[in-house]
């Protein structure tokens, strides 16, 4: 075994010859018939060669009696280490090859089993959709249902499709996607309007022209068969107040609508009557039914704009040129049916016939006037009807006109109105111009800053939860970033921001003066205050930043009676101020308090804190400039606290 264990050649003792297959057999077979000749051999040599070594201690030299059997036992123990290699990684990775476990496990197959089961999965959910679609169908008998299921086979690789890209069903109200495809689809409609009409009044058809207008038809088509079959189907609705999201159901609701009739009618392609008839755009005139889209379209473009009245100026105006387009053409047909050039008031053939008849139908429609004398009884009811219609629709269009800007504009005439009437009531009382431009001032500043006189008023109307989310939006993260209001809890926190007044101070106003009493504490919005004092105020203590907090000290020490401001703060510049009663602060620490616990500990804090700054004043009041006469010691301060939280605890 020692000459087996390693495998770098060894020194032979007796000499091998090369040996042919017979002779390795024969050499084997009598190696294991002398084996015990053999053995008894090997032990004399070993103990001959241990007494006569000069060293003892070595090992003795391996002998090898027979090259071949020594060959293959070192291949099996090769063999043999080689597999201990492999079966140790194998306990290292469980994934590592074994060749005598079936199939090897991979990553890549484990992925593999997992898109299959996804596909699985998909094609049951789908599956299971068209069950219950067609239950569904049934249940609601929709019309007309071989047009759908013809629909439905055509489109269902579309369908597939738009899956993946849109999700299985659309939020109508805020979906981008569907929001850029409406554009398309009024586009679309817009084009079958204007254009069929031109184009069945007007000789807009040619040879040349033709394959034009078909490559458009055609188009417009596409796009409302695809809003037809892919995207209405999955508009999400509201049920008994949910929001349905069910592919099945939604579709099954669009097919129950009125809205799909007249979708499905709009579509009809009567277009193929031009293979045997002339070619016509009457034949496309049911196309104009698809009104619906357009309205859709322009609800949800005025949902989402910022400066929605933009969009409504536009369409009015676009309603007013599509009346002048009709009556366009109702002049062009006039004067056919006349005769062109017939009399002086028909169309006398001459120039761009639309550009010509539009120009008329202006003249006509919006009453400019200096129009031709209608001579016929024809021309004359056509005159007629035209200054009918130019008296009601585009009064009533115009006077939507300036509705629409009247609503664009309204904030600013309510300011302008507040304004104004304050002035008025202003000059009736004789106030001096100095406090009338102060006045003026506040108004501009406040408008500019906020773009609203009254923030309350404009959110009285919004449910809790809306103002909540507004208020907290707008100024919770500066809230939190108060030191006086760190730790408390964000609940209380929220139900303070819906107690905040917002409040502009003009450059050089007092906000609080020494010695009044404090009745709200502030918290600084933008711009600066400074705490002043000294003669004339003119010695600035402290000057506070947006984020601070002031007049919360008599605020908080009233409970003591020592409800008394300590000192005069008045703005820098512009200030614009939340304002918080001291009613409303006590009635939200009522309901918290380890908040309450949390703002005693900081008041006391921030109380030490300006320490400092009382002393400055105690020195300075010996100069003569008395800056905190009657702001009491730090001890009755903690003991304010105290009392305060006492009675908080009574109420
Ligand atoms: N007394 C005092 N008030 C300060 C100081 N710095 C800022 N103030 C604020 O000035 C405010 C004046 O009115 P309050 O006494 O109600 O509360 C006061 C404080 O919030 C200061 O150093 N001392």
């Amino acid at each position: 075994s020692t000459s087996l264990s390693n495998t770098t050649p060894r020194p032979r003792l007796l000499p091998v010859t090369k040996t042919s297959w017979f002779n390795k057999f024969h050499y084997g077979y009598v190696l294991t018939h002398s084996a015990p000749f053999m053995v008894f051999l090997h032990s004399l040599q070993f103990f001959a060669f241990n007494a006569f070594s000069k060293d003892a201690s070595r090992p003795p030299l391996p002998v090898v009696y027979s090259q071949y059997t020594d060959d293959i036992l070192r291949g099996l123990i090769k063999r043999l280490r080689e597999r201990t290699e492999m079966l140790k990684e194998k306990v290292r990775d469980p994934y590592a090859t074994s060749p005598e476990i079936t199939p090897p496990v991979t990553k890549m197959a484990e992925e593999k089993k997992k898109n299959d089961e996804e596909k699985r999965l998909k094609a049951k959910k789908k599956e299971e959709e068209e069950r219950r679609e067609d239950e569904a169908r049934k249940k609601a008998k929709v019309f007309p249902d071989i047009i759908c299921s013809c629909f439905d086979v055509l489109f269902r690789p579309i369908e597939d499709k738009m899956d993946t890209i849109l999700g299985s069903t659309i939020d109508p109200f805020t979906d981008r996607h569907y929001i850029t495809w409406l554009t398309v689809v009024a586009v679309a409609y817009n084009y079958n309007i204007w254009f069929c009409s031109a184009r069945l009044v007007f000789p807009f058809h040619s040879r040349t022209t033709n394959p034009y207008w078909i490559f458009f038809d055609i188009l417009s088509d596409i796009v409302n068969v695809t809003d037809i079959m892919v995207w209405q189907p999955r508009l999400q609705f509201v049920k008994a107040g949910d929001i349905i999201k069910d592919r099945a159901v939604t579709k099954v609701h669009y097919r129950k609508s009125q809205r799909f009739k007249t979708d499905i009618i709009s579509i009809l392609p009567f277009d193929l009557l031009c293979l045997h008839f002339q070619f016509s755009s009457m034949y496309r005139l049911n196309r104009f039914i698809r009104i619906e889209s357009f309205f859709e379209f322009s609800n949800r473009l005025e949902s989402i704009m910022a400066k929605a009245y933009i969009w409504r100026v536009v369409r009015t105006t676009g309603y007013l040129l599509f009346m002048l387009h009709l009556n366009a053409c109702a002049f062009y047909v006039v004067s056919v049916h006349q005769g062109l050039a017939t009399t002086t008031w028909v169309y006398d053939g001459k120039g761009t016939a639309y550009l010509r008849c539009y120009y008329f139908a202006v003249r006509s429609l919006i009453n400019i006037g200096g129009l031709p004398e209608p001579i016929t009884t024809s021309e004359i009811t056509f005159q007629m009807t035209n200054f009918f219609i130019g008296v009601f629709v585009f009064s009533s269009l115009i006077g939507q006109m300036r509705d629409v800007i009247g609503a664009a504009t309204a904030g600013q005439t309510y300011f302008r109105a507040s304004m104004d009437g304050c002035v008025a009531y202003m000059n009736t009382y004789t106030i001096p111009k100095l406090v009338q431009n102060r006045v003026r001032t506040w108004y501009n500043y406040t408008w500019a800053a906020q773009g609203v006189l009254d923030e309350l008023e404009l959110l009285d109307k919004m449910p809790l939860v809306m103002r909540t989310a507004i208020a907290v939006d707008i100024n919770l993260a500066t809230f939190q970033k108060i030191a006086l209001f760190q730790g408390c809890d964000q609940q209380m926190l929220v139900d303070m921001l819906l107690r905040l007044k917002s409040i502009v101070y003009l450059p050089g106003d007092f906000v609080v003066k020494k010695g009044d009493i404090g009745k709200e504490m502030y918290i600084i919005k933008s711009g600066t205050v400074q705490v002043v004092g000294g003669p004339d105020n003119s010695v600035v203590f402290v000057t506070l930043k947006a984020g601070s907090v002031f007049g919360e000290i008599s605020l908080l020490q009233s409970a003591d009676g020592g409800n008394r401001r300590t000192a005069n703060v008045k703005a820098h510049g512009f200030a614009n101020l939340f304002v918080l009663e001291k009613k409303d602060l006590f009635d939200i620490l009522v309901h918290y308090p380890e908040s309450q616990k949390v703002l005693a500990r900081k008041g006391r804090k921030l109380i030490k804190a300006k320490g400092p700054a009382a002393a400055k004043a105690s020195e300075e009041r010996q100069k003569g400039l008395t800056l905190f006469g009657q702001k009491p010691p730090t001890p009755k301060m903690l003991r304010a606290f105290g009392g305060l939280i006492e009675m908080l605890k009574v109420l």
